[in-house]
């Protein structure tokens, strides 16, 4: 019987000089590289059946990848069934992994299996969760969400331009590992991701052995495409822990910007909390990137904040909405999700002094053009209705280092956030 991988460690209390309360999880760091004789597990057991779980999808992209421009149309085309309301809601038709392959995964030893690849890497940075907790207890266990844009592979190493990072700390092999040991680092009951291009044969077979249920959306015209040995398009993923919560419904949402439809995509999920019989909804978007394109980025928060509405039936369900919106909250996405009639705050601005700032930063780069140092990723969430107890730190200068990020030490540009949120005894009437 599979267990909650959070139930799998303890969480110590610490207090530091500011007097914010951390918890630090213990057993999760890697420890300083061993020797070179460290042994290691005969073979990556796990990692290697999530590969052969997916094979169909997997020899299917390697066979298209040497058609040249045609990996474009055939990916083009599975995007555009995926689009389609049957197919969305059904995608797991596209891969019929082995059933042997779908026993439960211990997340320890993947865990160990993950730290064996990296074993010549440097130590995990040590991030702390901040507690932000109000008067207001709760009997339910907490609803731990996770954002992250895990940056896509192609993108990584075909378009994005890291001139400071070093190309062997882009080798998918070793990357996967890293995004998989943050992810069993901080177990979350939910996962928000963006730029996924490994959903088949790497996320999807591995986390739902971890009891996750798992939903990608694609972008139409994924820039991964574009890349040489591309693995399929990128898109958002959104997982969540099946033994703590039923799925009541599910919407895939190509966005549309004055009324035109554009390459960005959100998913939006009703869950109910087993032990609570609580629903909420929780959303996952990417919006569209670059400076000259804050007005499509207004519209396409515009067309989202109307899909949810609808979704939250004006928001009488309590929403999470987690995304890469590519704009700093100077931008007017960011004050059409601040100042909506959903009520959001965004979770992240409760680690200011003030609770009224957000961090500096989420996604820190250098690229051609130089540095990139930008608040982008947010987790907006209804304020009446939820409260935030906990908040993950974000990474410092220092553990950045100066080459910035990605880097041997940290797979993405992007910095994960997590949260952990528990409902407000509040009535409907004040959501
Ligand atoms: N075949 C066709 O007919 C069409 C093809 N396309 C393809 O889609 C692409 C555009 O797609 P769209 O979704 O609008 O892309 P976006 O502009 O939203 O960006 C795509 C990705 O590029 C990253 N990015 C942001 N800034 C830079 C930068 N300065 N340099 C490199 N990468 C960056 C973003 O990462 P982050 O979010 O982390 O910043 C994002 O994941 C086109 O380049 C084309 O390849 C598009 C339309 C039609
Ligand atoms: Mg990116």
């Amino acid at each position: 019987m599979y267990q909650s991988p959070r139930r799998l460690c303890s969480a110590l209390l610490q207090r530091d000089a500011s007097g914010l309360r951390r918890l630090t999880t213990p057993g999760l760091r890697r420890q300083s590289p061993p020797p070179a004789a460290a042994p290691r597990p005969a073979s990556p057991r796990l990692l290697a059946a999530a590969s052969a779980a997916s094979g169909a999808a997997r020899s299917c992209s390697q066979t298209v990848c040497s058609m040249g421009n045609g990996t474009s149309r055939l990916y083009s085309a599975l995007a555009k069934a995926l689009n389609s309301s049957a197919a969305s809601q059904h995608p797991e038709y596209l891969v019929s992994p082995d059933p042997e392959h779908l026993e439960p995964i211990d997340p320890k030893e993947l865990l160990e299996e993950c730290r064996a690849v990296l074993h010549t890497r440097p130590p995990r940075f040590q991030r702390d969760f901040v507690d932000l907790r109000t008067d207001c207890p709760s009997s339910h266990p907490p609803i731990r969400v996770m954002q992250w844009n895990i940056l896509a592979q192609a993108l990584g190493e075909g378009k994005d331009n890291f001139v400071q990072c070093p190309v062997e700390a882009l080798k998918w092999e070793e990357r996967k590992c890293l995004i998989l040991e943050e992810i069993l680092a901080y177990q979350p009951d939910i996962l928000c991701l963006q730029e996924v291009d490994h959903y088949f044969d790497t996320f999807q077979p591995l986390l739902s052995r971890l009891g996750y249920q798992g939903t990608f959306f694609p972008k139409p015209w994924s820039p991964c495409l574009d890349v040489e040995h591309n693995n399929g398009p990128d898109g958002c993923a959104l997982f969540f822990l099946q033994n703590r919560f039923k799925l009541v419904n599910s919407a895939n949402i190509r966005l549309t910007a004055m009324t035109l439809k554009t390459n960005q995509v959100a998913i939006a999920q009703t869950l109910e909390c087993k032990e609570s019989s609580r629903q909420f909804c929780i959303a996952v978007t990417h919006l569209k990137a670059r400076t000259g394109w804050e007005r499509f980025r207004s519209a396409q928060g515009c067309d989202l904040l109307q899909n949810l509405q609808n979704i939250t039936q004006g928001a009488k369900i309590p929403l999470i909405v987690c995304g890469d919106f590519n704009a700093e909250p100077t931008e007017e996405v960011y004050k059409h999700f601040a100042s909506s009639s959903l009520n959001l705050n965004s979770a992240y601005k409760l680690l200011s002094a003030d609770g009224q700032s957000e961090p500096p930063y989420t996604t820190w780069k250098i690229r051609t053009s130089g540095e990139c140092r930008h608040t982008l990723d947010y987790i907006w969430y209804s304020k009446h209705a939820l409260s935030v107890r906990s908040a993950l730190d974000l990474l410092t200068e220092e553990q950045i280092g100066p080459n910035r990020l990605p880097s041997f030490n940290y797979p993405s540009d992007h910095l994960s956030l997590v949260c952990d949120f528990s409902f407000n005894e509040e009535p409907d009437g004040l959501l």
